[in-house]
Parts: structure tokens; C-alpha cells; sequence
């Protein structure tokens, strides 16, 4: 697998080596070895599916307060989606950016996305399925949203239809005005 860096400094591209013969295909979907020679020392703990049933579904921009921070390593399997990291890691020189990718099951990409920055997608087709690892269990009392269109974060999302979302992220504060306890230099 190759694991590329990003233009956030923690965010990181991962894509499988495929091998494909007359059956099909087999892919190695996580290989902490191959992590740790990127120095990517992660304990992950738990793993998530979600379906989101119509194209046009967002769920985000998510984050797990500190100390019950997340690291996620999020691929599509069914369908396709626009994922996004956002930097929100007080003190940051990126604090606010985004870096957006498509990820799909035909292009079996995967994104790693550190502690202290928040993660959302959306989805590009009907009937579409998201796995990720995550390396904290979940914790409602520590969950938080952003407002996805927030304009000073300004995520291009590929897209000018009006989302499907949940009544938490319909209601999600701003950045500004967000519980975020995240600073630059914590992990
Ligand atoms: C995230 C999560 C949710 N749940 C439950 C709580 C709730 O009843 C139901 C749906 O939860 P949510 O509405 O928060 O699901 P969703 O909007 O899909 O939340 C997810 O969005 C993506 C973008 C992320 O990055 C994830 O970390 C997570 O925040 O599932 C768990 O039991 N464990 C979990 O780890």
C-alpha cells in the first residue's frame, strides 16, 4: 500500500496495492507494519459502517472532544463520497483548512484523518456505504459537529443541491462558536 502525505500535516492518502487474477481481486485493507514505517503508531479500538441510502447525504464535519479525540482511517466501500478533514487544532498554521478527496469503491482510496481536526462526507450516489477504524470508542458526551457550510472554513463541496443531514449537524454551531479543546502540539 502506498501512504501519501497531504497538504494538513497528519492527513494521509492511502491507497491499496490491488491484486487482481481471474477470481477477481484481493486488497490488504490496514497493515499496522505498514504504518509504523511512516511512524503512524495507532492503537485503533473500534470499527464503524454507516449507509447513507440517497446521494446528497452529509454527515459532518465530526469531532470527539479531547481526551476522547479520534483518529479515523475511513474508506467507501459501496457507492462513492466527497470526504473532508478539517484542521481545527487551535495554533495551527492550517487551523480552519480543509483537504477534500473522492473516495469510492471502485477507487478503494483510503484517508487517514489525525486527532484534532473534524471529518465529514458526502455522499456522491445512492446506497452508500462508509467503514473506518477509529482509535477511541465512541463518546456521546464528547461528540461535537461544525456546521458544514460554514463560510470561514468554506468547504467546496461538489455539489449545489441541498443536503440530507441529521437534526445535530442541521443545528451545528460555526467554528467561532464550537466546543473545541483541541490545540497544535497535543499529539
Ligand atoms: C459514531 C457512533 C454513533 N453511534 C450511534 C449514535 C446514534 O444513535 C447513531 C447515529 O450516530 P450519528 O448520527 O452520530 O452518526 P454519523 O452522523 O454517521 O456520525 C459519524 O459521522 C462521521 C462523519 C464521523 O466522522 C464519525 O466519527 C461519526 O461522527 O449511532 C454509536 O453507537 N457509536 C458510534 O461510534
Amino acid at each position: 500500500m502506498s501512504i501519501l502525505e497531504t497538504y494538513l500535516e497528519g492527513v494521509f492518502i492511502i491507497e491499496p496495492k490491488v491484486y487482481g487474477d481471474h477470481r477477481g481481486w484481493f486488497m490488504e485493507t490496514y497493515n499496522e507494519s505498514s504504518f509504523r514505517e511512516e511512524s503512524l503508531n495507532i492503537n485503533f479500538l473500534q470499527d464503524n459502517h454507516s449507509f447513507s441510502a440517497v446521494k446528497g447525504t452529509l454527515r459532518g464535519l465530526h469531532y470527539q472532544k479531547n481526551p476522547k479525540a479520534q483518529t479515523k482511517l475511513v474508506r467507501c466501500t459501496k457507492g462513492a463520497i466527497y470526504d473532508v478533514a478539517v484542521d481545527i487544532r487551535k495554533g495551527s498554521k492550517t487551523y480552519g483548512s480543509w483537504y477534500g478527496i473522492e473516495l469510492s469503491a471502485e477507487n478503494k482510496k483510503q484517508i487517514l484523518i489525525p486527532k484534532g481536526f473534524a471529518h465529514g462526507f458526502l455522499t456522491l450516489t445512492d446506497n452508500v456505504e462508509v467503514q473506518y477504524k477509529v482509535d477511541e470508542f465512541y463518546s456521546p458526551e464528547d461528540d461535537r459537529s461544525i456546521l458544514w457550510n460554514d463560510p470561514e472554513i468554506g468547504v467546496d463541496w461538489p455539489t449545489n443541491i441541498e443536503p440530507i443531514l441529521s437534526d445535530k449537524d442541521i443545528n451545528a454551531p460555526k467554528i467561532k462558536d464550537a466546543d473545541i479543546n483541541f490545540k497544535y502540539g497535543d499529539y
